[in-house]
C-alpha cells in the first residue's frame, strides 16, 4: 500500500510532496519571489441574489448538471463560478512549480448584492486590507453570448432614490387639491421622460453601450391606507445608474428641480449614492491593462471593453486608488445573473480555468512601476 502509481497515490501524500517542493529555503524562503512589489488581488463575492423557486427548471441549489452539460444553480455565474476558476487556476499554477515575482491574493467577501457595505466597502479601510498592498484587482463581469469576452473598465454609479410627496388628505369621494399622488405622479412622470430620453439616445447611437447611458426604473410604490382615503404621503423609489461621465453635483440639481416643479413638500433622500466613479484605463500607459489585453491576445481571445451597468465592488477598490477590471470569463453564454435558470456550461467553465492559468502569470510578472522602485 505504500507505493502506488502516481495515479493512484493518496491525495494527501500528493500534497505533502507537492508542498516539500517549494524551497522554503532560509535564509531566503521562496514565499513569493518580490514581496515589495504591490500583489495582485482576485476578488470574488460569496452571496447570491434570491431565486424564484417556482420559475427555475431544476432545483437552484441543487447545481443540476443537464445532459448537455449545462450546470443549473443560483451563482453559476454571478459569481461562484469566478471564486473557483481563480482557487483551480492557482492551484494548477502551484502544482506546475510556477512562481511570479508579484503574490496573488483571493478575497472572498459577502454582501456584494446589497451594496458591500458591511463587505468590501469596510474592508478597504481596514489595516488587513493595507496590509495586502494590492496593486491590481480582478473582480467579476458578465457573460457574453457571442464569441467575445467583455471586460469592463469602469462601473455606472448606484444613485437609489425615495421620491416623498406630502399633501392634503381627506375623504376619497372629493376633488382635493395639492395631493401627494398629483404632486408625486409629476415627479414620476418627469423621471420616466428623463428614462425614455436616454434609452433613445441609446437606441439611436449604435457606438454607445447600455454603461454609457444612464438608466432608471421605479421600483417601489408605497403609501395609502384605504380606497377612500386620501394619503397624506406617498413615495416612490427609483434604481438610477449613472454613467460614469455624468456631472453628479449637476444631476443632484436636476432631482432637485423635478422635485421642486411638483410642488410644495416633495423631498428625496437616498438608500445609495455612489461620488466616486472612477475610470481604469484600457491603453498602453497602463501596465495592468497591457499585460491583461496581451495575454488574452496570446489566447486569441477577442475583447470588448466596456462600462459596466451594473455595480460591483470594484467600485470600492478603484475608489482607494486600486485599478480593477470586470472580467468573467464566459463568452457563448447568455447573461442570465439575477435571472431564472442562471446556468454555465462546464466547458465554459474549465475553459475560464484555463483562461486564469494564463492571465495570472502575466499579470503577477508585471515589472516594477515607477511608483514601485
Ligand atoms: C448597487 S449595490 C450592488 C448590488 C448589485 N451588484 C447591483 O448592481 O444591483
Ligand atoms: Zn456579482
Ligand atoms: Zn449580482
Amino acid at each position: 500500500m505504500t507505493s502506488k502509481g502516481p495515479e493512484e497515490e493518496h491525495p494527501s501524500v500528493t500534497l505533502f510532496r507537492q508542498y516539500l517542493r517549494i524551497r522554503t529555503v532560509q535564509p531566503k524562503p521562496d514565499y513569493g519571489t518580490n514581496p515589495t512589489l504591490s500583489s495582485i488581488l482576485l476578488n470574488s463575492h460569496t452571496d447570491v441574489v434570491p431565486v424564484f423557486k417556482e420559475c427555475w427548471s431544476h432545483d437552484p441549489f441543487e447545481a443540476f448538471k443537464d445532459s448537455e452539460g449545462y450546470i443549473y444553480a443560483r451563482g453559476a455565474q454571478d459569481m461562484k463560478c469566478i471564486s473557483i476558476q481563480y482557487l483551480e487556476a492557482v492551484r494548477m499554477l502551484k502544482m506546475e512549480g510556477h512562481q511570479f515575482p508579484r503574490t496573488i491574493h483571493m478575497t472572498f467577501v459577502p454582501d456584494e448584492e446589497v451594496g458591500g457595505h458591511q463587505g468590501m466597502e469596510l474592508f478597504v479601510q481596514r489595516p488587513e486590507f493595507q496590509a495586502l498592498r494590492a496593486g491590481f484587482a480582478l473582480d467579476e463581469g458578465l457573460a457574453n453570448p457571442t464569441d467575445a469576452f467583455t471586460v469592463f473598465y469602469s462601473e455606472r454609479s448606484p444613485w437609489w432614490v425615495r421620491v416623498t410627496s406630502t399633501g392634503k388628505p381627506g375623504h376619497g369621494s372629493r376633488f382635493i387639491e395639492d395631493t401627494a399622488a398629483e404632486k408625486l405622479h409629476k415627479v414620476v412622470s418627469s423621471i420616466l421622460a428623463f428614462r425614455e430620453k436616454e434609452w433613445q439616445r441609446l437606441q439611436s447611437n449604435p457606438h454607445l453601450k447600455e454603461g454609457a447611458v444612464t438608466s432608471v426604473n421605479l421600483t417601489k410604490l408605497e403609501g395609502g391606507v384605504a380606497y377612500n382615503v386620501v394619503p397624506a404621503t406617498m413615495s416612490a423609489s427609483f434604481d438610477f445608474r449613472v454613467a460614469p461621465d455624468v456631472d453628479l453635483k449637476a444631476f443632484e440639481e436636476q432631482l432637485q428641480s423635478w422635485c421642486q416643479a411638483a410642488g410644495e413638500g416633495v423631498t428625496f433622500e437616498f438608500g445609495q449614492k455612489w461620488m466616486q466613479p472612477q475610470v481604469t484605463p484600457t491603453d498602453d500607459s497602463n501596465p495592468w491593462w497591457a499585460a491583461f489585453s496581451r495575454a488574452c491576445k496570446d489566447m486569441n481571445l477577442t475583447l470588448e471593453p466596456e462600462i459596466l451597468p451594473a455595480a460591483t465592488d470594484s467600485r470600492y477598490l478603484r475608489a482607494v486608488g486600486v485599478p480593477a477590471l470586470g472580467f468573467s470569463p464566459m463568452n457563448r453564454t447568455p447573461v442570465l445573473l439575477h435571472d431564472h435558470d442562471e446556468r454555465l456550461h462546464e466547458a465554459v467553465f474549465l475553459r475560464g480555468v484555463d483562461i486564469y492559468t494564463r492571465l495570472l502569470p502575466a499579470l503577477a510578472s508585471v515589472p516594477a512601476l515607477p511608483s514601485e522602485s
